[in-house]
This record gives structure tokens, C-alpha cells and sequence, in this order.
């Protein structure tokens, strides 16, 4: 990340009055689907974040040992694994941020709507509940088919009369990381030097990295431009 940009993430933070020193806010994030391979390392990640003060670790399987696992890093959030649908509440109760990584993820040959008929009954229970017991929260969505997901988690919170679409967030910031790597290897420049934006969905055609948007696009001619797409094409069904 540029020093510029850090350092204006770092008087945002000032703004809104987060504190990493003194843990002034105390600050609650649930993980739903804490145990697999996503809600895992997203655990340890938060465990470390010193903006958390309370870390919900929730899955239907498996939880305990990967809580007592993520609680034991010397860090000051403390850490609470639940399993099961009668610990969901408690898991839930006044957070301010819930991270949904539950679900199924796709196979080898599956398209991320093949996911959708699991996944989205998966993410209208659990939204369901977060409607209930902490109506506040921010709500970032995981699971695929994202470009789905989220409009479930919409219609849920719009029929419980807490819908804010200021507060629901679908991460597609794996798109980001991707485009700015793939580009900075085709185009061979830094890529701590590159800024590529990505609008759009999270699934095919819907994902639109702006390449123009970055400062050396004048050196990636069209014709590799369209090679990284085709070179990555996997990764975007
Ligand atoms: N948005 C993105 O950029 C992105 C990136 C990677 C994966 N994903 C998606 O995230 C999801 C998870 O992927 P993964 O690789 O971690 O899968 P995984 O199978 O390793 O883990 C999913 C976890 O969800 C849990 N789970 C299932 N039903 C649940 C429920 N009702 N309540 C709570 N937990 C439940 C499972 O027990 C499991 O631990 C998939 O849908 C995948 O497609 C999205
Ligand atoms: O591709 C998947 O199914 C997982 C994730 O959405 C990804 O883009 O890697």
C-alpha cells in the first residue's frame, strides 16, 4: 500500500474514533463459518486486529478447537467459540461487525451458482438471526454465489425492517488483489507501485477490473490486456 494511502486509513480510523492503543471501542466481530477454510485463517486475522476487542467464532462443526487454537495469540480480543444453531444467539448478541465465510465452496468443473441452492439457505438462516440480535451490525458476505448472497441477506434484513444498504458489504476484494497481481506481472512493473479497481460483481462478466484506471495502463497494449483475462478465465465462472 502507498504511504499516502495508509496514512489516510490510519486519520480515518482517527476520525471515527477507533482506538488500537487503548481499546477505547469496544468492538465485537462474528465469524460465521469460523472453522473452514476461509473462516480460519479470517479468525486469525481478526484475532490479530487491533481494532477487535471480542472475537464470535461460530460453525457447525468444530469450533471449539479452533477457537481455543486463535485464543491463544497474544493479542487483546477475546476469543469465544460456539457451534451449533442454540449458540447462535449468544454468538450474535451486540455485535458490530459479522463476517459470513459458511457454506459450501465449489468443486473442480462447478460454477459459483452451482453453490446456490445450498448456500442460500444457509445465508437467509444466519441473516435471519443477525436481523434478530444485533440489527446494527456490519454484515460482510463470503459465501457464493455472492452476487446472490447478498441480495438474499438484502431481502432478509428488508423484511425484518433492518435493512440498511450502507451496512452490507459483499467481499470481492479477492478480485482486487488478483487483478493488481496478474497485472503487475504482465505489464512487469512493481506491483506495490500498481492500482487497478474492480466495479462490478463476483462471478464471471460481472468482475471489471478498470486496467485503464491505473498509471502504466499506457503500457499494457489491449492485446495483453486481453490475454490476462483469457489466461484467468478459471477463476471467474
Ligand atoms: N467472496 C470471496 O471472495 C470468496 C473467496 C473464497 C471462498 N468464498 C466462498 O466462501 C464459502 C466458504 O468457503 P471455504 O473454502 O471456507 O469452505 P469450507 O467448506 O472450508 O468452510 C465452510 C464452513 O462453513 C461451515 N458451515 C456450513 N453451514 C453452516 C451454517 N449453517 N452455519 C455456520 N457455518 C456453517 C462449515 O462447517 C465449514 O466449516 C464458499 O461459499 C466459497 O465459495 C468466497
Ligand atoms: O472461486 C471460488 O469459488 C471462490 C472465490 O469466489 C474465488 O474467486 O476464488
Amino acid at each position: 500500500m502507498r504511504p499516502s494511502v495508509m496514512r489516510s486509513a490510519a486519520q480515518l480510523l482517527r476520525r471515527r474514533n477507533y482506538s488500537s492503543a487503548s481499546g477505547q471501542q469496544a468492538r465485537k466481530v462474528a465469524i460465521l463459518g469460523a472453522a473452514g477454510g476461509i473462516g480460519q485463517p479470517l479468525s486469525l486475522l481478526m484475532k490479530l486486529n487491533p481494532l477487535v476487542s471480542s472475537l464470535s467464532l461460530y460453525d457447525i462443526a468444530a469450533t471449539p478447537g479452533v477457537a481455543a487454537d486463535v485464543s491463544h495469540i497474544n493479542s487483546p480480543a477475546l476469543v469465544k467459540g460456539f457451534m451449533a444453531d442454540d449458540q447462535l444467539a449468544e454468538a450474535l448478541d451486540g455485535a458490530d461487525l459479522v463476517i459470513i465465510p459458511a457454506g459450501v465452496p465449489r468443486k473442480p468443473g462447478m460454477t459459483r451458482d452451482d453453490l446456490f441452492n445450498i448456500n442460500a439457505g444457509i445465508v437467509k438462516n444466519l441473516c435471519t438471526a443477525i436481523a434478530k440480535y444485533c440489527p446494527n451490525a456490519l454484515v460482510n458476505m463470503i459465501s457464493n454465489p455472492v452476487n446472490s448472497t447478498v441480495p438474499i441477506a438484502a431481502e432478509v434484513f428488508k423484511k425484518a425492517g433492518t435493512y440498511d444498504e450502507k451496512r452490507l458489504f459483499g467481499v470481492t476484494t479477492l478480485d482486487v488483489v488478483r487483478a493488481r497481481t496478474f497485472y503487475a506481472g504482465k505489464a512487469n512493473v512493481d506491483v506495490n507501485t500498481v492500482d487497478v479497481p474492480v466495479v462490478g460483481g463476483h462471478a464471471g462478466i460481472t468482475i471489471l477490473p478498470l486496467f485503464s484506471q491505473d498509471f502504466h495502463g499506457e503500457i499494457m497494449p489491449s492485446k495483453e490486456i486481453k490475454f490476462l483475462w483469457s489466461d484467468n478465465v478459471h477463476l471467474l465462472e
